[in-house]
């Protein structure tokens, strides 16, 4: 059954990005008066609406936006049990701290399977309201065996992607080197068939370095991708280790220095992503910037020729950063309009868990990151969409296990888009605040 959305005002694709022209909204890949035709999971057709054929079932935009769904690549979702007070101090002037966590530990390990699939449930359906089609989240308020394991079997049930985060805090009474040891063995190995990645919370109150390093280390010979919690508190080893690492994202990233950024951007120097030519990433590849060569299909197909195994190859450590969290912490808010500027491919993402951040709001990240943190418009949805796909890795081409590309709009992606309720994408930021997302279709399927 395919589906045509047509009388797209703005169609922002987020595919074959360039360079967005300050102030006016505009980027490459974004497309007015256009359509897009979904045939079950896949998107199958993208283009001027005039050129639009036919399909079983038509929906009209109405002149309104269209742009890819989010892809929400750091959350934690399964916890129980609320922080309201301690964000309470934070608000009267006290400074975040790792300990908290363990108090999410403690109410996550009372709740009953039950209740946190009530819970889960819940939380992604305020996230694909939001516009949320994809979703990692991570374990970590489980701190043991059964019950790191518990989260992640749970996670799995209602997310995309499930991340082993074991090495969120060591639990009070806990040895440190004994906590390590045990995150790298017996619980890795009994949380391994039930996740794709692996992170740590490399900071101080958290994992050091060398606790840090074991980590990473025994997760990747298992065959984990690895994402690091770093630089958030302070200046640390988080980001070096990241890029040492070959993790597909460091998160957070509050405190750099001008190392840091640089290991960063050295990272994606050899990617053979958008733009083409290593060391071009991120550049302006225009031979989409006419509207007509958008006209057939054949053409998007031959197109995507970049979305090959050779993009997950090459590509880098993403720097995720997370706005809601910032403001949600009074942290200083990442530095983003400077990580893109040094050739750094960023992700946005929302973090929604109860210490630094509870909301699964996309939009309001976007909205941060344009009116505080220096981004235009597409740049923030790029980050939100693209970015956020990069960060996991499903940015491109179609899986060995059938799954595709996320992050974007183009022919044989995943049919993940969302409506706003604004002929622009700038409206997400002329409207602070505002619920603009109005239709959600993930998978081809309408969510919301
Ligand atoms: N920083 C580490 N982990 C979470 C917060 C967890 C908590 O405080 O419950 C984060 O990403 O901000
Ligand atoms: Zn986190």
């Amino acid at each position: 059954m395919a589906l045509l959305i047509d009388s797209i005002g703005e169609l922002s694709t987020q595919h074959l990005t360039g360079e967005a022209s300050p102030g006016s909204g505009e980027g490459a890949g974004v497309l007015r008066d256009a359509a897009v035709v979904l045939d079950g999971e896949r998107i199958a057709w993208v283009g001027p609406a005039r050129h639009a054929p036919a399909a079983d079932e038509r929906f009209d935009a109405g002149g309104r936006a269209v742009l890819p769904g989010w892809v929400d690549s750091h959350s934690h979702l399964v916890f129980a049990g609320d922080r309201t007070a301690e964000f309470e101090a934070r608000m009267a002037g006290q400074a975040y701290a790792a300990g908290g966590i363990g108090v999410t530990m403690a109410a996550t390990r009372e709740a009953s399977d039950a209740e946190l699939r009530r819970l889960l449930s819940a939380r992604l359906a305020e996230a694909v309201a939001g516009g949320t089609t994809y979703l990692e989240t991570k374990t970590g308020y489980g701190l043991d065996v059964p019950h790191e394991v518990r989260s992640a079997v749970l996670a799995g049930e209602f997310v995309d992607e499930v991340t082993y985060l074991g090495a969120h805090l060591v639990p009070a009474g806990a040895d440190a080197q004994e906590y390590t040891d045990l995150v790298c063995g017996e619980m890795l190995k009994a949380v391994l068939p039930h996740v794709r990645w692996a992170d740590v919370f490399c900071e101080r109150g958290a994992f050091s370095e060398e606790q840090s390093r074991r980590v990473l280390t025994a997760c990747r010979d298992a065959g984990l991708g690895l994402r690091v919690h770093g630089n958030q508190l302070g200046p640390g080893p988080g980001v070096r280790l990241a890029v040492e690492f070959g993790a597909a994202s460091v998160d957070h990233v509050n405190f750099l220095d001008e190392a840091d950024v640089e290991a960063l951007a050295g990272s994606w120097v050899h990617w053979t992503g958008p733009g083409g030519a290593p060391g071009q990433a991120g550049e302006a590849q225009d031979s989409l910037a006419s509207q007509d060569s958008w006209a057939s299909q054949d053409s998007l197909a031959s197109q995507d020729a970049w979305a090959s195994q050779d993009s997950l190859a090459t590509a880098g450590t993403v720097a995720t950063v997370l706005p809601a969290c910032d403001l949600s912490t009074r942290a200083p808010l990442a530095p983003a309009r400077r990580l893109l500027d040094a050739g750094v491919q960023v992700a946005i993402a929302s973090n929604c868990n109860p210490g630094t951040s509870y909301t699964s709001s996309v939009a309001y990240c976007v909205t941060t990151a344009v009116l505080q943190m220096g981004l235009s418009v597409q740049e923030a949805v790029r980050a939100a969409t693209f970015g956020g796909a990069l960060a996991l890795r499903r940015h491109a081409g179609v899986d060995a296990d059938g799954q595709r590309a996320v992050g974007s709009i183009a022919v044989g992606h995943r049919a993940d888009l969302q409506l706003l309720d604004a002929p622009s994408a700038t409206h997400l930021a002329y409207r602070p605040g505002m619920p603009l997302t109005s239709a959600v279709w993930r998978a081809g399927r309408r969510v919301r």
